[in-house]
């Protein structure tokens, strides 16, 4: 028998079923689940409205490839054209999102016919080269170089160093306007605007990654939206399809016929099911007004996180419901001790405990987090 590659530090867990914001594991044991899979059950698990979604397009069809059309596609398109900003109209779909990040870098180089990225510290756009290459960490990338070579880092935040890092040698600039993976770190209304300023001068493109932090992660329905900046392309993927697998590049207007056949394409990519899970998605998620729960519940969680009375604890950062505590020390123990206390959390950076609870958490299912986290504060 094969067995799976091992590439993750793997939690003696396993999860049977879901609903909503709870996983339940095989010991019969229930969990309130902040980490939804790195940020995708943020619909919740088994969502019903999703799952009947899903239940009906498996009866009529599973496959149709991108050069064909599609009803639950077109469904889908209709229902995102609802939460996308006026002067966004054209969505090119993948299946994950580093395969977005991928197409977006694709856009910048096509139109600009230029060859330097711009991207940040603590920044993290995926795994795959090319986004690879613009991800920060050292030590997801050293083992890989040479990565295309064409990138300059800048620091998050540092508007004095923006004019000069971004150039007219530069295709695009990409950014999360909050970093997940990197620490929760926000980025300030004056960073954004500079850097939309610089890529207008050079005519580069800017790229905001709204791949953790959209789909009314932090209150808005794009975390750009708080900024008052517009990217000329973003990326999206995560919770978009309701637990399978979508990324997704959104573009204005004139960057939406850029490739030519035979210049872009993805097998997967638009699959009925996916469509089907997506749409629905995109429907609750405008019917209940997904981002004005998250700004209630999102202020309750960093309002309870910050009475946390322990001198572990440096601050508690990020923006509606992608909320971290920093930690003087590592936060991976306390990851798993919250796991023995019925609560799933992921880390963020190296000291963060980063919380990412589906959009439906409660008051209590907030008081039960804060209140584990105080007693682990305690113990470990
Ligand atoms: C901001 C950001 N960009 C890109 C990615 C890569 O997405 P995926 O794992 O779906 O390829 C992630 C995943 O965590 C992310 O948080």
């Amino acid at each position: 028998m094969v067995r799976l590659a091992r590439y993750y530090k793997v939690y003696p867990l396993s999860i049977i079923k879901g609903s909503m914001q709870y996983v339940w594991d095989s010991g019969g044991n229930r969990y309130i689940d902040a980490n939804t899979g790195h940020g995708v059950a943020f619909m919740g698990h088994s969502n019903p409205e999703i799952i009947n979604a899903v239940k009906a397009q498996l009866d009529k069809i599973t496959t149709v490839p991108l050069n064909m059309g599609n009803e639950a596609r077109d469904e889908f398109v209709s229902e995102f054209s609802k939460i996308i900003p006026h002067g966004f109209d054209t969505v090119f779909l993948q299946n994950t999102g580093t395969e977005a990040v991928e197409t977006a870098i694709k856009i910048g180089k096509k139109v600009t016919r230029r060859k330097t990225i711009v991207a940040f510290t603590n920044s993290f756009h995926g795994r795959t080269m090319g986004s690879l290459s613009v991800t920060w960490n050292e030590n997801y990338r050293k083992a890989f170089q040479p990565l295309y070579p064409h990138v300059r880092f800048g620091t998050f935040n540092n508007v004095n160093e923006v004019d000069k890092l971004i150039d007219d040698d530069v295709c695009c600039v990409i950014v999360e306007p909050v970093q997940g993976e990197g620490g929760l770190n926000t980025a300030t209304v004056n960073f954004l605007k500079a850097l939309r300023e610089a890529a207008s001068r050079v005519n580069a493109l800017l790229i905001f990654d709204e791949i953790q932090c959209g789909f009314g992660r932090t209150g808005e329905a794009w975390a750009f939206q708080h900024y008052g900046v517009e990217p000329d392309l973003f990326t999206a993927g995560k919770a978009i399809a309701g637990g399978l697998p979508i990324g997704l590049v959104v573009a204005k207007g004139e960057f939406g016929d850029v490739f030519s056949p035979g210049e872009h394409g993805s097998t997967f990519a638009g699959n009925p099911v996916v469509m089907a899970a997506a749409a629905a998605a995109t429907r609750v998620f405008t019917r209940v007004n997904v981002p004005s729960i998250v700004k209630e519940t999102g202020s309750l969680l960093a309002k309870r996180l910050s009475e946390l009375n322990s001198r572990l604890v440096i601050r508690v950062k990020g923006m509606g419901l992608m909320i971290g505590v920093e930690l003087r020390t590592r936060a991976e123990p306390y990851v798993e001790a919250l796991m023995r206390h019925g609560i799933l959390a992921l880390t963020a950076g190296v000291n963060v405990v980063r919380f990412l609870p589906p959009y439906m958490i409660s008051g209590d299912d907030v008081e039960a987090i804060v209140n584990a986290l105080n007693e682990v504060l305690k113990t470990q």
